[in-house]
This record gives C-alpha cells, structure tokens and sequence, in this order.
C-alpha cells in the first residue's frame, strides 16, 4: 500500500498538538492532524472548561445561600437545573470546538483525520486503513480516567460521563480524594447532592502539604461533605433499585456505602496502550508514560511525545509549555527545556488553592535550609472586608539564597495571586524585592509584603 507523505504527524488534538498543527502549518509544513474523539481534547471537552463551568455555576448557588451573613437577605428557595448549568457548558465548549474546526477545515496544509491512529511500522502511521509516514511525528495522546478492578458490571461515571448528567445525583459517592474528587464533590453538593468522598490515604490532596490538605479537608466538610479516610474503595456492586454499594475497608465506619451515583476520581492512566509503540520502538515506563529528554524527544530521532502522555506534567498550561518548546525551538532558535519550568497549578475549590514551586515537605526532604512565612487569610482586611477569611498565604525561602522554593495560596483570589509569588521565582530574585514593595490597599496581595517580614526558621 502507498504511504501518504507529510512533513509531520500530529497524534491528538491536546494542548500542545491542537497549536503545534497550526504553527507547522503556518510555516507551510504539511501535517496529518489525527484526533479519535473531540477536538480539543481533555481541557476543552471533559476537563478544565466544563469543570470551571460548572464551579462557576455552584458558586453562584452558594452565594445565593449566603447572602444573609452580608446583610442582603435572598428569598429561600435557590435551586439548581443541572440540564441549563451542562447547557451553558455545552454551549461554551461548543464555540470553542467550531473555531478549532473552522480553522482545520480552512488550512490547506492540515490534512485532519478523525480516527484512532497507531504504529504499523518505523515512522508509519495506520489511521482509517490508510498508512501516513513523516520524518517528524508528535504524540499528544493525553490520558483518560483511571479504573481500578472491582468496577465490572458497575455503573460508575469518570469525568467524562458526569459531565452528560441532566439530573441531580442524589447521593454521590466519589472514590478519589484528590484535585478531582475534591472540584466534583464540591460542585455537586452546592448543587443540592449528598456527597460522600472516600480516599484511601489519611488525608485528601496527599501530594499537598498537611496544612493544605487540613484547610481544605475542613472547609469542605463544614459544607457539609461527608469523608471516609484511611478507606480502600475495594469493588462497586450494582443493585436490583439501580443504587450502587461501594465496599470499604476502613477502620472506622460501615463497610458499605450506597450511593445514587458513583465517580471514580482515582487518577489517571496515559492513552499511550493503543499506540503500538513497539513497531517504531518508542519506550515507555511500566504506567505507560512516554520516556522523553529534556527537549520532549523520545528514544526514536524524530518522534516526541507532548503533555500529559509524557508523565512530565499533568495540566493545560504544562502541555502548552511542551507545545512552546517544541514550536520555539525548532522556528526561533531558541533553547526551551523542560526543566526550566517552575512546577505551578491551581485547585478550583472555593476558596481555591494556587501552588507554585516545592512544598515544605519536598524541599525538607531536599535538604534545604528553610525560612517560612505564612498569613492567615483571617489577618487580611480585604479577606474580612468579603467575608471570605478561610484559608491561608504561605511562602518557603531557601535561607542560603533568599529565593522563594514555593508557595501556597488557599483563599479567596488564591488561584491569581499566586501567579504574583511565581513571576518572582521566574525572575529568579530573592524575596527581599517583594517583602520591600508597596501594593494597592485594599488587596489580599498587599499582604505578601507583610507576610514576607516575619519569617521563621523551619526545623
Ligand atoms: C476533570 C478534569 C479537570 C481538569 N482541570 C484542569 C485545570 O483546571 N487546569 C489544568 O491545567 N488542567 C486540568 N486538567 C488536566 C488537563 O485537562 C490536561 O492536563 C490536559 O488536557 C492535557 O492535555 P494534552 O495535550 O496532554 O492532551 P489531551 O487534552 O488529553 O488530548 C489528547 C487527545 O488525543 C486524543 N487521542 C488519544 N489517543 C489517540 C489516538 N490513538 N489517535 C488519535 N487521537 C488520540 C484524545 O482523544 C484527546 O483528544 C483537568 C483534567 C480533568 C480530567
Ligand atoms: N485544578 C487542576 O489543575 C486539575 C483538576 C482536576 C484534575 N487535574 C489533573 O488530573 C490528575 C488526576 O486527578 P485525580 O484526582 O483523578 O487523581 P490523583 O492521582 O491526584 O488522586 C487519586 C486519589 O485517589 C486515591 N485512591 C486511589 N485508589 C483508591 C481506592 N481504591 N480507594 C480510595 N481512594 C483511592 C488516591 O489516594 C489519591 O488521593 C491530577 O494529577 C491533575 O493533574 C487537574
């Protein structure tokens, strides 16, 4: 059989494929484009824009709860139509996916194939029965939910699938108490659920240093989030009613908790199995994820594996920056590594987190020398002033260079402050340039200065 000839190939229309399609193309390389499902991929479809939708949605639903306490008394009565909140989010996603469309379609250099594509030989791609090859090809695969055993024959919803729902679990059962786990939970019992989270470590968020995860583990459980921890979710039985028993081994609690709806939030696996990596002889660790240098090339010349799918990042903006790197690269001269990025996300919970750098645990177990300064959001006026004062700032400095190692932002506005602590670390300066600023009053941010004066010794 012939082989279609292009100057690249582009597997997944992620974060970085999505972009990187459109810059080769600009530069009037021709690309085969393939993508199995929706354009966009995870964040577009099933990931960062829906969710953000649909915090959006119960926030304002919160807000509705508790006007009082600022003296604006609403009417009783808030109630969420689960159908309108996923059709705003369709309609979002939706102009999004036509604009991506529109500009594939319009590209006389993409050649966009919709349908699964994998190996069939050295730098040959088999996608709809047709056999494409290219000097260059580029795997932005992403990954999916993760199911553990014990599930068969169970109703569960991922991500993906809750997202479908038009009508309002009325309990929730969520099996993963980490970054989403912990969004839906939230989300669905603003919404009017009963929620139940189990997780097996002994505390949510365990990537998260203990005084986050405690923050966050209290708020969310004054909102009423029931929490099994020290639990192992160990298999899901579907019964006669449609209800669904999830079985735990815990210490403490029933064995069983029966749920409406069950999502399976346990973390994710790389959609790199259906790739036949082997037949141009791509490795991959034990998870599956891509083995790639620091210029996101694999083991084969020609071949680089992008965003999640390469286990070096797992957000939006980390497979951008892979996109950046590559684009840059190869089209401006420039040197971009992996390894100059400064590790930063966001938990959109309300309040929200911001992170950026180490935690105090992983830059303890580096062996640094650590400084620390941290705020109560309860310290801060313009906290008071909103009536939002869960939550705290907090910073670690190397006590060697006086440059910050990393920071956490829980609170209101904690999700763009953080960026303010980031751009110094980018900038590679010592704390000293902040702690001596004036910043605008009445701001949370104002505070970081003040934070910054009082620094203590961590033993
Ligand atoms: C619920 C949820 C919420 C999230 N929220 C955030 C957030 O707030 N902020 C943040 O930064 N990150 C968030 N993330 C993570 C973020 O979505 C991912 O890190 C990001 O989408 C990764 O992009 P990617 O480029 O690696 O690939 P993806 O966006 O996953 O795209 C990969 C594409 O490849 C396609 N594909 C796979 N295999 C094949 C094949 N064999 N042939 C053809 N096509 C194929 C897939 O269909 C998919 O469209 C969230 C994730 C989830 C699940
Ligand atoms: N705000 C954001 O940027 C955002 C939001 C959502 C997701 N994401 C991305 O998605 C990734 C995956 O998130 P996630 O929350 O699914 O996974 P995760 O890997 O962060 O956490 C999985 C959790 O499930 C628990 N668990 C595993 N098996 C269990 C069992 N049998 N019983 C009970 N608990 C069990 C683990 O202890 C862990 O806390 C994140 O790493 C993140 O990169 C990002």
């Amino acid at each position: 059989m012939t082989k279609l000839q292009f100057d690249a190939i582009i597997i997944g229309s992620g974060q970085a494929g999505t972009p990187l399609a459109f810059k080769m193309a600009s530069k009037g390389k021709k690309v085969a484009f393939i993508e199995r499902e929706h354009l966009g991929g995870t964040c577009l479809n099933v990931g960062c824009t829906p969710t953000k939708t649909y915090v959006a949605s119960a926030r304002r639903m919160w807000d509705a709860q508790h006007g009082e306490e600022l003296g604006v008394m609403i009417p009783n009565g808030a109630k969420v139509d689960l159908q309108k909140v996923k059709a705003r989010k369709d309609a979002l996603i939706k102009g999004s996916v036509d604009g991506i469309t529109a500009g594939v379609e319009k590209n006389e250099n993409i050649n966009f194939f919709k349908g699964e594509a994998s190996f069939s030989g050295h730098k040959t791609i088999q996608v709809n029965g047709e056999q494409l090859t290219a000097e260059e090809i580029y795997i932005n695969v992403g990954g999916r939910a993760f199911i553990p055993e014990g599930f068969e024959g169970v109703d569960y919803l991922t991500n993906q699938s809750i997202l479908q729902l038009e009508k309002l679990p009325e309990h929730l059962v969520i099996v993963g108490g980490s970054y989403i786990g912990l969004e839906f939970g939230q989300m669905f019992k603003r919404f009017g659920s009963k929620v139940t989270i189990i997780e097996r470590g002994p505390g949510i968020i365990s990537r998260e240093d203990e005084e986050v995860s405690e923050h966050i583990y209290n708020f969310l459980k004054d909102e009423g989030i029931d929490f099994r921890l020290n639990a192992s979710c160990l298999s899901g039985r579907q019964n006669a009613d449609g209800t669904i028993t999830v079985k735990v081994d815990c210490e403490q609690g029933p064995p069983e908790i029966t749920g409406s709806h069950l999502l399976l939030a346990v973390g994710r696996t790389p959609n790199t199995d259906s790739l036949n990596l082997e037949a141009t002889g791509v490795q991959s660790n034990q998870r599956g994820y891509i083995q790639v240098d620091d210029y996101l090339q694999t083991n084969v010349e020609g071949i680089y594996a992008l965003g999640d799918c390469n286990g070096k990042g797992a957000f939006t903006h980390t497979a951008y920056n892979d996109y950046e790197i590559i684009a840059e690269n190869k089209f401006d001269g420039k040197n971009r590594k992996v390894s100059d990025r400064i590790l930063t996300y966001g938990l959109f919970v309300d309040p929200p987190l911001g992170r950026a750098g180490l935690t105090k645990r992983e830059a303890l177990e580096k062996g640094f020398s650590l400084l620390e300064a941290k705020r109560p959001m309860s310290r801060i006026s313009r906290a008071k002033e909103k009536g939002e004062t869960k939550g705290f700032m907090s910073a670690i400095i190397d006590a060697k260079t006086n440059k910050i190692l990393g920071a956490s932002v829980l609170g209101v506005g904690g999700d763009e402050i953080i960026s303010s602590i980031l751009n110094l670390m980018y900038a590679d300066a010592p704390y000293t340039i902040v702690r001596d600023s004036v910043q605008p009053h009445p701001t949370i941010s104002e505070l970081i200065p003040t934070m910054l004066e009082g620094l203590t010794e961590v033993s």
